[in-house]
């Protein structure tokens, strides 16, 4: 497989995007002033924990997250490195995506037994003979990462536990137990994604990204982030999987810049998923003359969200896809914690209330520093208004 390195130089900011031998995402972005002041401040869990708010969800939505990871790793390691696929087998992906569910949904019973939880994955597939296989494989890898053995029945019925169809009232969790199935299955980016919304509102988010470096200065480095967000309370970074439970926590914030002419923007890797074309017309308009990065998954937001990139482009490609609230809840607080704005290609913040999908909002997504939002949305208006003439 092929490598190569992009330098870009573009005075206040140096960005370089390095693609390794497995095409895995890393990045650095040398910002002395931002970057030193994500550093200066740092505490940890332990202090955090014992008066704020959802205090006790966010120590239950990281164990849960940082387990899934080790799950969504493990079948990496197990099945996707060791090359036993065929190319078109998305069989790995399956496993690991039914198994992380069914060990979060288990883990959030287990501390908050009244909380319905919306979903990505059901377990249809997963009965009866024809699931037999797929059934045995996902028993198998849950049964390798939680304490008390489940059975099949259980491993069942824990999947289902996200059917909820969730709405405007209440609180419930959202779960993408492997958003970007494809960046996974490439061993490139992919995140564990989990949010809780009261009476239809974003309040706390968790991202596990196992791929992602943990420094932007260290390219080589470690590997595997986990970010997260409670309402309030700011957006922290930490390494993901840290063996201490003193683990110290890292302040994130957007990079605080004023002229889009300076911005790195990112979109996804799929032309399925956003419109490239769209996103170049775009860019030209905000007269950003870098080319875009491109990420796989929610890992997207924790660039932005931590100043490795500035503006996140999701343009529709198609007019009925309605995006799910899984793919966007815990991004979408992370984003707003770290100073940032999330909107549809209208500028409207994405709304939660609805379902299980945005579709209360105009579709698309856009994450931008909040300084620089309203501009952004002003150039994808054009870009839209154009199109359709
Ligand atoms: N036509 C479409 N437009 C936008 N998103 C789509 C899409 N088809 C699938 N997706 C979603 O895009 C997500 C991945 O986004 P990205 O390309 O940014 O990594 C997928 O999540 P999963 O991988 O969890 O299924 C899937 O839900
Ligand atoms: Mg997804
Ligand atoms: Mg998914
Ligand atoms: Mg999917």
């Amino acid at each position: 497989m092929s490598s190569g390195n992009l330098l870009l130089s573009h005075g206040r900011l140096s960005a370089r995007y390095r693609y390794s031998a497995q095409r895995v995402f890393s990045l650095k972005r040398t910002d002395k002033a931002t970057f030193s002041n994500q550093l200066l401040v740092s505490r940890p869990l332990s202090s955090h924990i014992a008066t704020t708010y959802l205090a006790k969800e966010r120590a239950v939505a990281i164990e849960a997250v940082e387990c899934a990871s080790k799950v969504c790793q493990s079948v990496f390691k197990r099945l996707v490195a060791e090359e036993t696929l065929t190319k078109n087998d998305k069989s790995p992906v399956t496993v690991a995506d039914f198994g992380a569910q069914a060990v979060v949904n288990s883990i959030l019973e287990k501390h908050f037994p009244q909380d319905p939880i919306v979903g990505e994955e059901d377990s249809k597939d997963l009965h009866g003979d024809q699931g037999r296989a797929l059934r045995e494989k996902v028993v198998e890898l849950v049964n390798t990462a939680t304490e008390t053995p489940m059975s099949s029945d259980e491993v069942l019925r824990a999947i289902d536990r996200g059917q909820y169809a969730g709405g405007s009232k209440g609180r419930h969790w959202t779960l993408d137990p492997i958003d970007g199935t494809k960046g996974f299955l490439r061993g490139e980016q992919f995140a564990v994604c989990l949010a809780l919304i009261i009476d239809g509102k974003v309040r706390l988010g968790v991202l596990g990204c196992p791929n992602l470096p943990c420094q932007m200065d260290k390219l080589d480095g470690e590997r595997g982030v986990l970010m997260v967000a409670v309402e309030g309370q700011g957006a922290f970074q930490r390494r993901l999987n840290a063996k201490s439970s003193e683990e110290e926590e890292t302040p994130i914030h957007v990079a605080d810049i004023a002229d889009t002419k300076e911005a790195i923007f990112c979109e996804s890797v799929e032309s399925g998923h956003t419109s490239h074309g769209d996103n170049a017309n775009i860019a030209k308009l905000l007269n950003i003359t870098k080319p875009p990065i491109r990420i796989d998954s929610q890992c997207k937001y924790a660039a932005v969200a931590r100043g490795d990139a500035d503006i996140m482009l999701r343009l529709p490609t198609s007019s009925t896809y309605v995006e799910k609230i899984w793919d966007h809840g815990a991004g979408n607080i992370i984003m707003h914690e770290a100073g940032g704005r999330v909107g549809d290609i209208n500028g409207n913040p994405l709304d939660f209330s609805a379902g299980r999908t945005l579709s209360a909002n105009g579709g698309g997504v856009i994450a931008a520093s909040a300084k620089i939002f309203d501009v952004v949305i002003s150039a994808v208006q054009t870009t839209l208004a154009q199109k359709s003439q």
